[in-house]
């Protein structure tokens, strides 16, 4: 069967790694979550002392982190300069940041770069999740999803998932989600948007799997007319 390309994209919350996931475990495709690419720089940057605030700053030193991804829905991973990020990546000082960094036009250039040479070597394919993939990373895909869904919704949901973790509270969890949405619609390189040809699906009242069975179709019907 032919390799196919599936870009994932959408505000926080809004279901796109529990999705791309599970869609791509169905599937036999590899699957990558570009915003923990994102967030591994950002700890780079904060764990090295450089001032984030500070884009000359970042982008003078953007090339130094190794980055890697793996691919497998089933257990992906993410290190930096060899070491597992996995943990610290999801930190409330990398989520409250991660915008600041990805907003710098050099980072976004390396980290794209990065996409588009594991997107390429995906031998089945690959899903791949992020703000930018449908415009501006993967231009050309298959399959293009945009997920919505309330800021209600998407609040509830992360709330949810730090309980225990870290203090939670959904006004606050709310309030942090709509300044990132603001900030990574509003950037001038990139920003979080729909592409034209991508395909809206609000989730706000559809469950997880009907979410996944909708993308799954969708996939399998440019399968069959490829
Ligand atoms: N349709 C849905 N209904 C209810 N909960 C959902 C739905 N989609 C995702 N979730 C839950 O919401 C949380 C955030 O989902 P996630 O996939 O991480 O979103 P995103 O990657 O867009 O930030 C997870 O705990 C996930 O299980
Ligand atoms: N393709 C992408 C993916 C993420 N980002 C940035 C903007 C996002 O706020 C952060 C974190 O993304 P991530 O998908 O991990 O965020 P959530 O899981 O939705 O909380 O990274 C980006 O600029 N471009």
């Amino acid at each position: 069967m032919e390799s196919v390309i599936v870009a994932i994209d959408g505000p926080s919350g809004t279901g796109k790694s529990s999705t791309s996931k599970a869609v791509a475990a169905e599937l036999g495709l590899s699957y990558l979550d570009t915003g923990a690419q994102y967030r591994a720089i950002t700890w780079w940057m904060l764990t090295n002392g450089i001032d984030v605030d500070d884009p000359s700053a970042i982008a003078t030193v953007c090339d130094k982190p190794v980055i890697e991804s793996g691919t497998d829905p089933l257990a992906p991973t993410i290190s930096v300069d060899g070491v597992d990020a996995s943990g610290p990546i999801r930190t409330r000082e990398v989520t409250s940041r991660v915008s600041a960094v990805s907003a710098v036009p050099e980072v976004r250039a390396r980290i794209t770069e990065l996409q588009r040479t594991i997107a390429s070597a995906a031998e089945k394919g690959i899903v791949v999740e992020g703000r930018d993939i449908g415009t501006t990373v993967l231009p050309a895909a298959d399959v293009k999803i945009f997920l919505t869904a309330s800021p209600e919704a998407r609040a509830a949901r992360r709330s949810g998932e730090l309980k225990g973790k870290e203090a939670t509270d959904l006004a606050a969890t709310r309030e942090a989600l709509i300044k990132r949405d603001a900030a990574d619609s509003g950037r001038k390189t990139s920003p979080l948007a729909k592409a034209d040809d991508a395909v809206e699906v609000d989730t706000t009242d559809l469950t997880l799997k009907q979410v996944i069975e909708c993308v799954v179709a969708l996939v399998e019907e440019k399968r069959a007319s490829k």
